[in-house]
């Protein structure tokens, strides 16, 4: 058993007779630190947790970046056995286990990219109990050898992420979760966990009976994203509102949604010529295209995704900063869903929606080619429903989430366009009594356009052939811009005054009540908003920092640029290293030293031993430059040698010595209840320093290294990400990791060939029992 599980031990009665409360129990919350790096839990995660250890089957539900995953990772540290974590998505799940192992979390996964080597290392790695979370495939779940194979183990929680595949209307239906329930043969006494952000009662309900959770707690959270601002700029034909959105965000992630695959090429090609790293996304391609897309967006190398909304599911990049919809949504869920991808780090997200009355004609074209009678009507409903939201004066939030079934208690957000945009209160009699006359003088029986032709005095074809010219009303609102009189029509419909029927082409009609408006005479009293822009112009530079606190943008600058580095060097991405909120932390407390560090949120024991080095040295090196005042720490650090002491503390040298010992990496490892991947680290860390291990037994067979070094050579200190590629995949991340440390001992990274026939052991300097 791991350093961490000794230390906190579990005790589930504890928490039973504590009640839910368990931050009660200073544990817990030593725990969240330890391992996450968190002081306090997101809502409802503590109550969850507790739920989940008192052994209750669980339901949560929480939005996109909720804090879903701790609700079953950190119970996964306190329980004695194994937690079984199904995941639908294999591509993603590396990124989630190397997450987990950054913090000291002990995880694993059994999927199908994986060599029978990996796999088998896997399982005895289960079987011994040295991983604590185990990621499958919900069709590997279901396998009767997985079934045998668990019937083996000590499983104490099996948790089931995007529980929403369980559904047949849910979006992402995978057949094989409706035989999830099964899993109880093996593991009769794990209690069981789903979770989910879809929102819909029928694919709620769905979940509950179709996973067979026995009288599950049910947890439900607000689907506010309160970091995300929406708005619903017009759409130019000179793509200016877009263009400079994306200079606005440049550098940063964004994805652009648009409505058919063509249009996703076009775009990101006139995005490219522009100036913008952007790459196309949708269901066309082929697999290999897309998800070499899909890794670089992840990775930070494009930061443009210009999608269908295929792309989406397996998005899971935390730092994505805009979301565009170029097009309209399919549907207010759907516009839910794909604007949820913008900002899960908690940091801020823009949302922009482009709206253009050409875009809703041709959403309308679509939707009147479909066959189906029924299903042509519930796309129509859905449609008006977003042409509704688009037009909406009031908060879009309280639309959005009244949608899906929330009820929204403030009148103004503060963060859609409606709500923080200007707006101008106008009398609006004349003008709504002229239009609600040209509606009965048509005789009921047309659409707003050909209406608003008509009071725009058109002489067009089809306004001569009715004779609609000779009308009194023809021309009455002539110097009325066309969009503001299909501003003005919406919001009759909204007031009451106007209806629209449900036919293929809408024709409007008025009210009882707008009759009586006309009849009575009253002063009619609108508001709207006094200028519609893209946001990047109306609005004055972007609020970073959510928490209102202020941190410095130099030091976070230096801060990113250590975490792109050293993510590149491990292979992972940049958030697997660090969070934006946690850089940020990190430049608003400016630490200095190791404790300091530790209280920086998101810094856990794993972390701080593993990173802490690199960033203070950071930290400390842009304090000095800027000029302010020296900590004692970074006075005495003047040369390598004395700084050697400092930066290579205890834990590294315990390391080093375990290693020397002959250990492996997972020996070393386990016996320091740390993970491979932070050993590793340490070993670096002790060889830059200079310090003398003993390590050359790490290092893989003669024939995998000369292979591995091949490549380094030409790749030299690229990403690691490209050097495994060019290997196929063939040897681990942390192979290659060892090969290339070897070469930087004996300075072949600077290009100069190695040998790789020398002796390692000559070639690092090493010598036994250092
Ligand atoms: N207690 C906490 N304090 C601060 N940050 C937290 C806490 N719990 C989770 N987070 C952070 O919040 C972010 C979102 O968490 P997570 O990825 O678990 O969300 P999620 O609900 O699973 O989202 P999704 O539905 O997109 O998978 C992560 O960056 C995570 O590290």
């Amino acid at each position: 058993m791991s350093r961490a599980l000794r230390q906190f031990p579990c005790d589930r009665r504890r928490v039973v007779a504590a009640g839910v409360g368990i931050g009660e129990n200073g544990w817990v919350l030593e725990l969240l630190k330890t391992h996450f790096g968190y002081d306090a839990f997101l809502p409802l995660q503590e109550d969850i947790v507790g739920s989940v250890m008192a052994g209750r089957d669980t339901f949560a539900l929480m939005p996109t970046g909720g804090g879903k995953s701790l609700c079953y990772q950190l119970p996964a540290m306190a329980l004695p056995g194994l937690t079984l974590v199904v995941s639908p998505l294999i591509a993603l799940m590396k990124d989630q286990v190397d997450a987990l192992e950054a913090n000291g979390v002990p995880a694993g996964f059994i999927n199908s990219t994986q060599t029978n080597a990996e796999l088998s290392q896997v399982v005895r790695q289960v079987r011994s109990g040295e991983i604590k979370l185990l990621y499958v495939a919900p069709e590997r779940a279901i396998e009767a050898r997985f079934a045998d194979f668990l019937g083996t183990l000590n499983v104490s929680l099996v948790a089931i992420d995007e529980a929403h595949c369980v559904s047949e209307w849910g979006h992402d239906f995978r057949p094989a979760y409706r035989e999830l329930r099964n899993l109880r043969r093996s593991c009769p006494d794990a209690p069981v966990i789903g979770l989910t952000a879809t929102a819909t009662r029928q694919v709620r309900a769905d979940i509950l009976s179709q996973l067979g959770l026995r009288e599950p707690r049910t947890f439900i959270s607000s689907f506010n994203r309160p970091n995300l601002s929406y708005s619903i700029v017009p759409k130019e034909r000179d793509l200016s509102g877009l263009l400079s959105l994306l200079e606005k965000y440049r550098g940063e992630s964004a994805i652009i949604y648009c409505g058919s695959r063509k249009d996703t090429e076009e775009m990101a090609q006139t995005l490219t010529d522009r100036g913008f790293k952007a790459e196309p996304y949708h269901a066309g391609l082929n697999a290999d295209v897309r998800r070499a897309t899909q890794e670089r967006f992840i990775r930070d190398r494009t930061p443009i995704v210009v999608a269908t909304i295929a792309f989406g599911m397996g998005i899971d990049k935390p730092d994505v900063r805009l979301v565009v919809h170029y097009d309209l949504p399919k549907s207010i869920e759907s516009y839910y869903q794909e604007t949820g991808r913008a900002g899960r780090d908690g940091e801020p997200g823009e949302c922009v929606l482009f709206y253009s009355y050409a875009g809703k004609s041709k959403q309308e074209y679509f939707v009147n080619q479909i066959e189906d009678a029924e299903e042509r009507e519930r796309a129509r409903q859905r449609l008006n429903q977003v042409i509704s939201l688009c037009t909406l004066n009031s908060c879009r939030r309280r639309f959005v989430l009244q949608y899906l079934g929330e009820e929204w208690p403030d009148e103004n957000c503060g963060a859609c366009d409606n709500c923080v945009g200007p707006r101008e209160q106008y009398e609006a009699t004349e003008i709504t009594q002229k239009v609600l006359s040209a509606v009965i003088r048509t005789g009921e029986r047309f659409g707003a356009a050909h209406v608003i032709d008509v009071l725009r005095g058109s002489k067009g074809e089809r306004i001569l052939k009715q004779g609609h010219d000779q009308l009194s009303v023809h021309g009455i609102a002539a110097d009325s811009p066309r969009d503001e009189l299909r501003d003005l029509v919406e919001e009759l419909k909204r007031e009451g005054m106007l209806a629209t029927s449900d036919a293929e082409f809408p024709t409007l009609s008025v009210t009882q009540k707008g009759r009586q408006f006309l009849r009575n005479r009253e002063t009619l009293i609108l508001s709207r908003p006094v200028e519609r822009k893209a946001p990047s112009e109306s609005r004055g530079e972007r609020t970073r920092d959510p928490d209102g606190g202020a941190y410095d943008q130099g030091l976070y600058s230096a801060l990113s640029a250590l975490r792109r580095q050293i993510a590149d060097e491990r292979g992972v991405p940049a958030f697997v290293v660090f969070g934006n909120r946690t850089l940020q932390d990190m430049a608003r407390i400016v630490p200095r030293t190791p404790t300091e560090f530790s209280r920086v949120s998101g810094v856990g024991r794993a972390k701080l031993e593993d990173l802490g080095a690199p960033f203070l040295e950071c930290i400390n090196a842009f304090a000095r430059q800027q000029g302010w005042p020296e900590t004692a720490a970074i006075a005495k650090k003047a040369t390598p040698a004395e700084r050697a002491p400092r930066v290579v503390n205890q834990s590294y040298r315990e390391t080093g010595q375990i290693i020397s010992d002959g250990a492996s990496l997972e020996e070393a490892a386990s016996e320091r209840g740390l993970t491979a991947g932070t050993i590793l680290g340490h070993l670096e860390r002790l060889v830059e320093e200079g310090v003398e291990v003993e390590w050359a037994h790490l290092l893989p067979p003669e024939e995998g290294r000369a292979e591995i070094e091949s490549v380094l050579e030409i790749l030299g200190d690229n990403p690691m990400r490209l050097v495994w590629e060019e290997l196929e995949g063939r040897y681990s991340y942390d192979a290659i990791r060892l090969v290339r440390l070897a070469r930087r001992s004996a300075g072949g990274s600077q290009g100069k060939p190695s040998s790789s026939s020398a002796d390692p052991r000559s070639m690092l300097g090493l010598r036994r029992g250092g």
